[in-house]
């Protein structure tokens, strides 16, 4: 037997128990804070192994980007998830999907069709007819917010991936598509599967005792397959009915004569931009609404800046973006007070490296505590403070860091609807200012204050909160209510 040595220290961490190692220091609930807590107690790179698995955890830009973004051929693999990914099957969706040639091909296909903020303004008009829908839903029913949140964002984005246009209500993709959303953060969810931490059970027969989480698996296996497969159906029915407006996939399968394997990487990448794109969006633009109900003088500012540049005649469009600065430093406030992904996505070391000194084993997962980035001291004064003027340049001082720098990830993991994400944020936050007022909701004479409170997982949304959502004029309704195609 060959015992290999470590050709240099672990980096720090908290001592480990023999056998269990840091199992009962993995945090559970905000993960974020006690990585902070690492971070200022062993400095910005923090090594922890639980159950065999080396964990690192990443609590500086600067760290992250070395090893991140310059390291990237080292660095850009997924964890295997025996649960969700494989049983369930979404190790095939990006988000998931190994490094590899199938991964290059998916984000050759995003890069392609929303890769830049140029190719994204050809949906332009979809963002701005669908946030319109959203701006009627919210007038007619305000306490509904969160459900026309999602409705929209989902409805945005199959427009865009599979050029369909989802119902008011009971649609079937829409369904389909939060079904197998929620399926995949009860997948994988950590520890909730015993095949997680013991792999091998996964080759269990499904009738022996104690198997039913294969059945359970078979049964979101066929739901994520069906979710797959029928809008991309749909839209080839339609390419060859000649009907099929532009969208993601019909852009890829256009005038091409596709292999099994092309057509089953767009059939992927077109729902990945759902599986990565809807959860994300919908933290962003309820977590707006929350910072409006709760800062009433940056909510007027922003209002005056739209006033002055748009007027009341009119609903603002993406052609005033480069007017209205101070919304594009609400927008980076909103992204940096509300971090989407506070610990970011995991990424995989694909070989040995040695880092700063440290060795840094092949598989060890690496986590960016991305939530301590956005609220580093040093970074940004006052961080707790909600201030879009941070991000103004003002009597000589520089902006604070843009978020963007690490709010959409790193290297080649980065976010691929980095575009479409910024595109739907902004023209949410300037089409809801320019006609609704909103503030805290008054129950029986008292002001009720929402809790600043984010719940934990991969993607991190505001608690539910009530705010009070109103028209902010006559004219603002007629301008909602403008166009009856819409
Ligand atoms: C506020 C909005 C969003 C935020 C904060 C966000 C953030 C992120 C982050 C942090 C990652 C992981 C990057 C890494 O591993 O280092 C990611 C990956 C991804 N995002 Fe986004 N995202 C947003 C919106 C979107 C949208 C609108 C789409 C699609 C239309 C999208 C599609 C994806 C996909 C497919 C991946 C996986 C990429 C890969 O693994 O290679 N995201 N996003």
């Amino acid at each position: 037997v060959v015992i290999k040595k470590n050709p240099k220290p672990y980096p720090p961490g908290p001592r480990g128990w023999p056998l269990i190692g840091n199992v009962l220091d993995m945090p559970r609930i905000k993960p974020w804070l006690t990585f902070t807590e690492w971070g200022q107690k062993y400095g910005d790179i923090t090594h922890i192994e639980v159950l065999g698995r080396h964990i690192i955890v990443l609590n500086s830009v600067k760290t992250t980007m070395e090893m991140l973004d310059s390291k990237s051929t080292l660095y850009s693999d997924r964890p295997v998830l025996p649960m969700g990914g494989e049983l369930v099957g979404w190790k095939d969706s990006l988000p998931f999907l190994p490094y590899g040639d199938r991964f290059r091909r998916y984000r050759r296909n995003f890069h392609r069709v929303i890769g830049s903020r140029a190719a994204v303004d050809v949906y332009n008009e979809t963002e701005e007819v669908e946030t319109r829908r959203f701006l009627k839903r919210v007038l007619a029913k305000p306490d509904q917010l969160q459900e026309h949140v999602r409705h929209t964002a989902g409805a945005v984005i199959l427009r865009i991936s599979h050029g369909y246009e989802v119902k008011e209500s009971n649609d079937p993709f829409i369904d389909l598509a939060n079904r197998a959303i929620t399926n995949v953060s009860e997948a994988t969810a950590p520890g909730a599967f015993m095949v997680d931490i013991l792999p091998f059970l996964a080759k269990v027969p499904a009738w022996f005792p104690g198997a039913g989480f294969k059945r359970l698996a078979r049964e979101w296996r066929e739901t994520l397959e069906e979710m797959v497969s029928a809008p991309h159906k749909f839209v080839k029915d339609q390419m060859a009915d000649g009907v099929a407006p532009m969208s993601f996939t019909s852009n890829l399968m256009e005038g091409c004569d596709m292999s099994a394997e092309e057509d089953y990487a767009v059939k992927w990448s077109a729902f990945s931009l759902y599986s990565g794109g809807s959860d994300t969006t919908v933290s962003a633009i309820y977590s707006l609404f929350l910072a409006m109900t709760l800062f009433p003088d940056v909510q007027k500012k922003a209002q005056a800046e739209i006033d002055a540049v748009v007027g009341p005649d009119r609903l603002p469009t993406f052609a005033d973006r480069d007017s209205l600065p101070y919304i594009d430093a609400l927008v980076k406030e909103v992204l940096r007070w509300n971090v989407v992904t506070p610990t970011g996505f995991p990424h995989c070391v694909t070989e040995d490296d040695i880092h700063d000194g440290y060795y840094i084993p092949k598989g060890s997962l690496v986590i960016p505590n991305v939530w301590f980035m956005l609220n580093n001291p040093r970074t940004y004064a006052n961080p707790s403070q909600f201030n879009p003027e941070r991000f103004l340049a003002k009597d000589g001082k520089e902006p604070e860091m843009e978020p963007r720098t690490v709010c959409f990830g790193f290297g080649r993991r980065i976010c691929p609807g980095i575009h479409l994400a910024d595109a739907s944020i902004w023209i949410s936050t300037v089409m809801s200012l320019a006609v609704f007022d909103i503030s805290k909701v008054v129950e029986n004479g008292v002001e009720i204050t929402p809790e600043v409170e984010f719940l934990p997982g991969t993607v991190s949304h505001p608690k539910a909160f009530k705010c009070s959502i109103k028209r902010r004029s006559a004219t603002a309704v007629g301008l909602i209510e403008q166009d009856a195609n819409y």
